[in-house]
């Protein structure tokens, strides 16, 4: 499958914590994400960026509401069903989760596996990831060999690889210099001529220009929403 999903969020809160430390991360988003559409989430630091993200990729089930992936919800699924619906969602956080005795191309190629994707197909497709965004040469280092906007490329390009239908990207631009985010930015598009559904955390202004449509959260909740989120 390489066509997006539409995901619909529906009065979607998330708290952290219990009893006096209870805190809420997000409240009441509505708000939608659809194929061929980047879609940027901006606000300031602390305002539910990434908890957004992952309530939206499955990662972490909201306290309230409801997010639907072609009208179901994931956090209702039965476990093959959701792993399957998985399977299509790549997602890269900000701090990125490697297996530090293996070299890059080790990591991508265990996340193929344990996407039932280690074929030809998924491997060209990280290596000429991996060339578009300049880390081709790096395959064969450790994470620890190489620095920290190399290791967010290769992040980028193992969440990429299984060539995914719905891309969840948090920050992919921070901390990179202003070449390798006009790479990142030329992959986004890439990927919305093929009809992803596109997911973006950024402070990146130029992120934010190139975006679709855009909500802006503060202190969790939607403070402006722009662009035609409809389905
Ligand atoms: N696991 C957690 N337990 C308790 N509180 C949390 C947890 N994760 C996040 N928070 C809190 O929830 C709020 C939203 O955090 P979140 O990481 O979603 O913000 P963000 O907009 O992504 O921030 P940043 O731009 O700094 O990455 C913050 O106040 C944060 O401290």
């Amino acid at each position: 499958m390489s066509e997006g999903w539409n995901i619909v969020c529906e009065n979607l809160t998330v708290r952290y914590g219990a009893g006096e430390n209870r805190a809420t991360a997000l409240m009441d988003f509505n708000g939608s994400f659809i194929p061929g559409k980047i879609t940027v989430v901006f606000g300031p630091s602390g305002s539910g960026k990434t908890t957004l993200l992952k309530a939206v990729g499955t990662l972490l089930q909201p306290t309230e509401g409801r997010v639907n992936y072609n009208g179901k919800d994931p956090y209702k699924m039965l476990r093959k069903e959701l792993l399957d619906l998985r399977r299509e969602i790549g997602i890269s956080f900000q701090h990125p989760l490697f297996v530090s005795q293996l070299t890059l191309w080790e990591n991508i190629e265990l996340v193929l596996n344990s996407s039932g994707k280690l074929d030809e197909r998924h491997r060209e497709l990280a290596y000429s990831l991996a060339e578009q965004l300049g880390i081709k040469k790096l395959l064969s280092k450790k994470p620890s060999e190489v620095s920290g906007g190399e290791l967010k490329r290769a992040s980028i390009v193992m969440s990429l690889s299984k060539d995914p239908s719905v891309v969840i990207l948090d920050e992919p631009t921070a901390y990179l210099d202003e070449e390798s985010s006009k790479k990142i930015l030329e992959v986004l598009e890439g990927l919305r001529e093929k009809g992803k559904t596109i997911v973006v955390s950024t402070h990146d202004p130029e992120l934010i220009r190139v975006a679709d449509v855009t909500y802006r959260l503060r202190y969790g909740r939607v403070v402006e929403a722009r662009g035609d989120s409809g389905i």
